[in-house]
């Protein structure tokens, strides 16, 4: 990624400001009470509830701390992430993703037609994971195989450990958002058995021309919910849903970014929204993040909730399969780069 090519340069009104905004809205959360006692502190859940309920409908976005992954697992990981991408292209370039094989190394990815300024090695946690073979067949599955790379020798574990964490605490959140929806707090769970949910290594190398180039384009996320831990650089910009300014979300030390994807916007018939994100990229300094998507399993069938809609409130979604969305945006980047990515817009009442 030496030059900037034009296939990476964004339309001027899609170009990144250099002004930036660091809110201090975006709520900073406190998770500890989840590791205390249960019966002692029902009011503190309550509060924690209410303030994650808040979170999700003014930002879509939180950060959370006292999380309970271990720190030496996400040090870890950052570790074996810059290393791996610390290779040449031709090695990182044996375990390539592609039109069959969607797991694996990838450095051309584009997100609404502009190639982004980042190179990413994507696995699932379940391996394989079973989807749908194709969109237009019920019945028909096929497998996803994660491809390690060699080295580092330590990373496979060290990213299987990892995704463990990532899901124990996906479910915990999970968990309060329903409660959060006025649901109880095992609602979601069901949804998440031979869950589809994938983790991503991004690595964001210095970029001559951060004015015109993105790391990662404008874009919401596809599943139910993305737990996010950055480094300490910095470039994640969330539009604030009060005016849509884009503000940058500043790195918190071993907190996570939390987002609700698509789907919890479905879910709760858009009481919570999935909201809009990108990455602006950094002349000087290179960039590491790993996101972990949950998504639930290929099978489920996502719309409004029942619970959550009445005569006047009625579903604003049709019901869609979540499989079949998911190898869509999978393949999509192996198909003519004209076709519009599918979006949930699409299954709109
Ligand atoms: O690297 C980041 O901070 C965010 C990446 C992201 O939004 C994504 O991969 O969906
Ligand atoms: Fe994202």
């Amino acid at each position: 990624m030496g030059e900037v090519d034009l296939a990476f340069i964004q339309e001027q009104e899609h170009r990144p400001k250099l002004s930036i905004i660091e809110a201090e809205g975006i709520p900073l959360i406190d998770l500890s009470i989840l590791n205390e006692t249960q019966d002692a502190n029902s009011s503190g859940i309550d509060d924690l509830v209410k303030e994650i309920g808040s979170a999700c409908e003014k930002w879509g976005f939180f950060q959370v701390i006292n999380h309970g992954v271990p720190l030496d697992k996400r040090e870890k990981i950052f570790d074996a992430s810059r290393k791996f991408f610390a290779q040449p292209l031709e090695e990182k370039r044996k375990i390539k993703r592609d039109e069959v094989n969607v797991l694996g190394y990838y450095d051309t990815e584009h997100t609404k037609n502009v190639r982004d300024w980042k190179e990413v090695f994507d696995y699932t946690v379940e391996n394989p994971t079973i989807v749908p073979a194709s969109h237009d067949d019920d019945k028909e599955t096929t497998e996803w195989y994660n491809q390690w790379p060699k080295y580092p020798s330590e990373l496979r574990e060290t990213m299987e450990e990892y995704a463990k964490e990532m899901v124990k605490l996906s479910y915990k959140l999970m968990e309060l958002i329903a409660q959060s929806l006025g649901l109880v707090g095992h609602r979601f769970s069901g949804f998440f058995k031979d869950h589809t949910s994938f983790m991503r290594l991004n690595h964001y190398p210095p970029c001559p021309a951060p004015h015109l180039a993105l790391g990662v384009g404008r874009h919401k996320d596809g599943g139910a919910l993305t737990v996010l831990a950055q480094d300490d650089v910095g470039g994640l910009e969330v539009k604030r849903k009060s005016d849509g300014e884009w503000i940058r979300v500043k790195p918190t030390p071993n907190a996570y970014i939390i987002n609700v994807g698509d789907i919890v916007q479905v879910w709760s018939n858009e009481k919570y929204e999935s909201v809009e994100h990108r990455v602006m990229v950094n002349s000087e300094k290179q960039r590491f993040s790993i996101p972990f998507f949950f998504n639930p399993a290929y099978d489920t069938i996502v719309k409004p909730l029942e619970e959550l809609t009445t005569e006047k409130t009625p579903p604003k979604y049709k019901p869609y399969q979540w499989g079949k969305f998911l190898i869509n945006r999978k393949r999509s980047n192996f198909m003519k780069l004209k076709a519009e990515n599918i979006q949930i817009a699409h299954f709109r009442v």
